[in-house]
């Protein structure tokens, strides 16, 4: 079967009830191919995701940004996955960059949170991606591989997982990565997984591409054979995620 293509929204900590109602209101009005055709998961602020969820078209859903990496207690401003799985959300965005780098989260901890999460039901939108020094340096396919490994240690079905390719250096900076590029690194990729997981795996797995996607270069970047959507932020929160959506067309007339 077919890799699906998969367009999700990052609202990132953005928005105000309000807001949000608008983007779920253009959102339900919008023509777009359907669910055979594109996967659309959009990922409110946690405070947010029980108003979209009940507003939601009910041919989109929703991602949470981030959840523990165990059962809840007392981790004071955590959120854990059996609450998002009490609130029917089924994705969750894990190993986000920003969260990498500002909060300091480490590979092997993704890798522990992308487990913990499918153990309880949820699937999983996990992150990965290269600094601009690290493109620099040459390392790009080391790092992606390194990430991509702390992950693969940690799980033994891939299923519920697609696997977001954000160079560092693209995000929210207008600096898209070429679709060259970007196919490079989702190839290299798929190598590593048929290499070190199987070739099933390899060849089933939704690789996405995020960085500064918007409505002007989504179909070319589309139009590559390894690329199978994308994970959106800025231009998420605009009416062009809708000219993103429909980048799917581009699949289903390769
Ligand atoms: O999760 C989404 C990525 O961080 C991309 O963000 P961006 O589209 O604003 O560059």
């Amino acid at each position: 079967m077919g890799r699906k293509f998969f367009v999700g929204g990052n609202w990132k900590c953005n928005g105000s009830t309000e807001e949000v109602k608008k983007i779920v209101a253009s959102l339900n009005a919008a023509q777009v191919p359907s669910q055979d055709v594109v996967e659309v998961v959009v990922s409110p602020p946690y405070v947010f995701l029980p108003l979209v969820k009940e507003f939601l078209r009910p041919d989109f859903h929703v991602a949470a940004q981030n959840c523990w990496v165990k059962k809840g207690g007392a981790y004071t401003g955590e959120v854990s996955a059996e609450m998002l799985v009490d609130l029917s959300v089924p994705w969750v965005i894990l190993g986000h960059s920003e969260r990498r780098a500002l909060l300091n989260e480490s590979s092997e901890f993704v890798g522990d949170k992308v487990a913990y999460a499918l153990s309880k039901g949820l699937k999983v939108i996990a992150c990965i991606g290269e600094t601009l020094e690290q493109r620099e340096a040459g390392t790009t396919v080391d790092v992606v591989a390194a990430q991509t490994k702390a992950i693969a240690e940690k799980i033994s079905d891939w299923t519920n997982v697609v696997l977001a390719y954000e160079p560092v250096w693209a995000i929210g900076t207008g600096k898209v990565a070429s679709p060259a590029q970007a196919q490079e690194v989702h190839v290299e990729l798929r190598k590593w997984l048929k290499a070190n997981v199987s070739a099933d795996v390899a060849a089933s797995t939704r690789i996405i591409y995020g960085g500064s996607v918007n409505g002007g270069n989504c179909k070319e970047l589309a139009s590559q054979p390894d690329l199978d959507g994308f994970l959106v932020g800025g231009a998420s929160l605009k009416p062009e995620f809708i000219d993103i959506i429909k980048s799917a067309e581009m699949k289903k007339n390769a």
